[in-house]
């Protein structure tokens, strides 16, 4: 049966019953002719929804499809940027400039007008990183916020950042609306994006741009209308340090602020400042390395004897501009209330770095080279016995109290015999080492 015809309907009249009237039969055909029309167009609806549906499945897809298409299309050409042209004329860079405008606003904090993006400004100034000054850049915006959001609330608080570079994290800190934010940049192509992003600024904060070395910075002078923080006030003091450091310094760097730390001195003179820094994702690990743990070395118990250091998050090495070879971890360092020590900082770190100097050997090895060579054997078993440690286990066995326990044993023993106090194994090798940490990019296994 096609169904153009549509069903045909029987009536059976039966031959012994009564014989229908002509009325009965017509009005039975008419029902018959109704039906059969019914059902035509029933058919004929249900085509046409058949129909609709395959076109509106049809034009979803399409849609689905050419999304798609467009968001690859767009990344593309992220990566294939023709360079901009820009009138830089008068300015250090043209306000005016005909550049890609990004969006550098936020939904929190304040918003800031159109910028150039971080990586027009890279292009613009044709910044090619300089290895020696590790430079690698981010250009993502969720992860310098990221960053930033690590060293909680800054709102109206005092913060400096270490090498700001092209801007990235330095926009993020701006639009937390800080009071005053001092950027210390060593390369002085950066210059004019940093003094761009201070006019920008201006109305929110005070902004100052440093152009030194931030090894020689002294942050004490950074923030003239800081008031003083009582240290052993539950709050800490309004004062960060925040930035996503130059390895080839950062350990020295780390080392240099926890000695200011436990000394009270340089950004811990506003009282109890805090740190959100990024690190080679090893040297994170080591820093908040726990007892036993492989990564356990100097790092980890200079940094627990002064602070509550914790690993926030990691970053990709591809997130990074170049691309480093290593991940990076962030870092947020808060000073203790109370340190675990009162031995001053010099004499801590000496007798640290010498129980881990020899890291895979017991710890008497390296704690014996403290003293010399005639009263090594005999202070060295007076070290240990005073401490109440066993000289027989490895550094990394060695709790942060058990290594205190040695540093107030040969503090003692500089007291009873002055004459020790100056004496190093490696004095003549001293020099070596040093020049090797420089320059090289990576933190070394003697940083450890
Ligand atoms: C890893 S890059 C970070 C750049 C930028 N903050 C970012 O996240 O994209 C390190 C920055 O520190 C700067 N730098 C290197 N050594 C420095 C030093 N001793 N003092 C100050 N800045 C330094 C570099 O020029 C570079 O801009």
């Amino acid at each position: 049966m096609s169904s153009s015809e549509g069903p045909k309907v029987e009536f059976k009249i039966e031959e012994s019953g009564r014989k229908l009237k002509k009325a009965e039969v017509d009005f039975m055909r008419l029902i018959e002719q109704q039906n059969l029309q019914r059902v035509q167009k029933l058919q004929r609806q249900r085509r046409n929804n058949k129909l609709t549906g395959i076109a509106l499945g049809g034009t979803v897809l399409g849609i689905y499809l050419y999304s798609m298409f467009s968001v690859k299309q767009e990344k593309f050409l992220d990566d294939f940027e023709e360079p901009v042209k820009l009138e830089v004329e008068n300015k250090a860079l043209g306000m005016s400039a005909s550049t890609k405008i990004s969006k550098a606003l936020t939904s929190t904090g304040i918003r800031l007008p159109p910028l150039p993006t971080i990586r027009d400004l890279v292009k613009l100034y044709q910044l090619r990183a300089i290895k020696q000054l590790s430079q690698n850049f981010l250009m993502d915006e969720r992860l310098t916020d990221k960053i930033v959001r690590a060293a909680g609330n800054i709102r109206d608080h005092y913060v400096l950042e270490v090498g700001p570079g092209p801007g990235g994290i330095t926009r993020s800190i701006i639009r937390q609306n800080p009071r005053h934010l001092v950027v210390v940049e060593k390369d002085r192509r950066f210059m004019p994006t940093m003094e761009m992003l201070a006019e920008v600024a201006q109305p929110f904060m005070r902004m100052d741009i440093v152009q030194g070395d931030i090894l020689d910075y002294r942050i004490e002078n950074a923030f003239p209308d800081c008031p003083q923080h009582d240290w052993m006030d539950r709050k800490r003091a309004p004062v960060h340090l925040i930035g996503n450091l130059p390895f080839a310094i950062s350990t020295r760097l780390l080392i240099n602020w926890l000695r200011d730390m436990s000394l009270r001195t340089g950004a811990w003179s506003y009282g109890r400042a805090s740190l959100t820094l990024t690190f080679q994702k090893e040297v994170a690990e080591r820093i908040v390395a726990p007892i036993l743990s492989d990564q356990r070395c100097r790092l980890s118990v200079m940094n627990q004897i002064w602070s509550t250091p914790e690993l926030r998050f990691e970053i990709s090495g591809r997130a990074f501009v170049p691309k480093p070879e290593v991940d990076v971890g962030v870092v947020t360092i808060v000073p203790m209330q109370t340190p675990l020590t009162q031995v001053h900082f010099d004499t801590v770190e000496k007798v640290i770095r010498h129980i881990f100097s020899m890291r895979q050997k017991y710890c008497r090895r390296g704690v014996s080279n403290l003293y010399p060579p005639a009263v090594r054997e005999e202070l060295t078993e007076l070290t240990f016995k005073r401490a109440d440690v066993d000289p027989l286990a490895r550094s990394f066995q060695l709790s942060v109290a058990e290594c205190l326990r040695i540093v107030e044993a040969y503090d003692g023993l500089v007291r009873e015999h002055p004459e020790i106090a100056g004496y190093d194994y490696r004095a003549p090798k001293m020099q070596k080492a040093v020049g090797q940490e420089e320059g090289d990019g990576q933190e070394s296994e003697t940083d450890r």
